[in-house]
C-alpha cells in the first residue's frame, strides 16, 4: 500500500512563511516509507505582483545553489516522504522569465525528477483579476515527465495542464499510476470545472489523481479554490478538503489499476494518436 497526501496552502508573499507552515503540516502527517506527499503550485511565494516571482527566481541562486530547493529537499529529508513540490519559479537559462516547476524528492532529500509547466494560463476569467497573462513571466516547459519510484510511477502535470487530456494520455502511455495536480485554480473557474476535470483524467486514464490547491484570499487580492482531492482510477472522490489549509491522506493500492485496465482496456482500443507540439 502506498499512501497520498495533498496539503492545501493560502500561501503567502513571504518565503520563510510558506516554507514554517509547509513543516507545520508535514509534521502532522502519518509515517510510511511508500508516502507521496503534493504541494500546491506557487508553494514557496504566492499573491504578490506577478513580477516578483521573477525576481524572486533571479535572487533564489547564489554560487549555483538554489536556496528554495534546498529548503524544500531539507523538509522530504526531515520528514522523511516523497515530496512533490507543487511548483517553485526556477530561472530560465536566458534569464528573462522563469520555469513554473514541480520538484520530486525522495525521503532521502535527493532531487529525483522535475517537470515545467507545460501550458500557461493566459485567460480571461470574470474575476477581479480578468486578464491572466501567466506568458508574461513564464517560460513554457518542453516535455513531458514521468518518475518511477520503487513502489508506482509518478505523472507530473500542474493547474491549467488539466485541461489538456493529451497531456495526461500521453503520462499514461508512459506508465504512470498516479498524476500529480498542484494548482492555484481561480474561484470561478474552479467552481464550474475543477472537480469534473479532475474526475475525467482520472476515469479515462484509469490511474490515480492527487491534486492539492491553493485556497483563500491572497494578500493580492486573488482568490483560489482549493478542493484538494485524492480521486481513484474509478473516479471516486476519495478524499476532499475544500477550504482552508490542511492535508487529505488515502492508503492506496496501486495494483488495483491492473483489473480496471484489464476490464476495460481503454488504452489499447484507443483510435487516435497526439504528440506535444514543439
Ligand atoms: O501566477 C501565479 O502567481 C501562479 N500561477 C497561477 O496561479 C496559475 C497561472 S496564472 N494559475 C492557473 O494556471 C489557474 C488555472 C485555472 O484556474 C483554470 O484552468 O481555470
Amino acid at each position: 500500500m502506498a499512501k497520498l497526501s495533498a496539503i492545501q496552502l493560502c500561501s503567502v508573499p513571504d518565503v520563510e512563511k510558506n516554507l514554517s507552515q509547509i513543516d507545520a503540516l508535514l509534521a502532522g502527517l502519518e509515517k510510511d516509507p511508500e508516502h507521496i506527499v503534493l504541494l500546491p503550485e506557487c508553494c514557496l511565494f504566492f499573491g504578490g505582483r506577478d513580477s516578483q516571482q521573477l525576481e524572486l527566481a533571479q535572487n533564489s541562486i547564489d554560487s549555483g545553489q538554489n536556496y528554495l530547493v534546498d529548503a524544500l529537499a531539507e523538509l522530504a529529508a526531515k520528514h522523511s516522504v516523497y515530496l512533490v513540490a507543487g511548483t517553485i519559479p526556477k530561472l530560465d537559462i536566458n534569464g528573462e522569465k522563469f520555469l513554473n516547476r514541480s520538484y520530486v524528492f525522495s525521503p532521502q532529500g535527493q532531487i529525483l525528477s522535475h517537470y515545467d509547466k507545460i501550458h500557461l494560463f493566459d485567460v480571461a476569467v470574470q474575476d477581479s483579476e480578468k486578464n491572466y497573462l501567466e506568458s508574461k513571466y513564464t517560460q513554457a516547459g518542453q516535455s513531458i515527465t514521468a518518475v518511477n519510484l520503487p513502489f508506482a510511477n509518478l505523472g507530473l502535470t500542474v493547474c491549467y495542464d488539466l485541461r489538456f487530456p493529451e497531456l495526461y494520455r500521453a503520462l499514461t502511455k508512459q506508465g504512470v499510476d498516479i498524476i500529480t495536480v498542484p494548482a492555484a485554480f481561480t474561484q470561478v473557474t474552479g467552481k464550474a470545472h475543477w472537480q469534473p476535470l479532475l474526475q475525467a483524467r482520472a476515469i479515462e486514464n484509469q490511474c490515480f489523481i492527487l491534486a492539492a490547491g491553493q485556497q483563500g484570499c491572497h494578500a493580492n487580492g486573488r482568490e483560489t479554490w482549493g478542493h484538494s482531492m485524492i480521486i481513484t482510477p474509478w473516479g471516486e472522490i476519495k478524499a476532499c478538503l475544500a477550504e482552508g489549509e490542511g492535508s487529505i491522506t488515502l492508503d492506496v493500492d496501486v495494483e488495483s489499476i491492473n483489473s480496471i485496465r484489464q476490464a476495460m482496456p481503454v488504452n489499447t482500443h484507443n483510435r487516435f494518436k497526439t504528440e506535444l507540439i514543439k
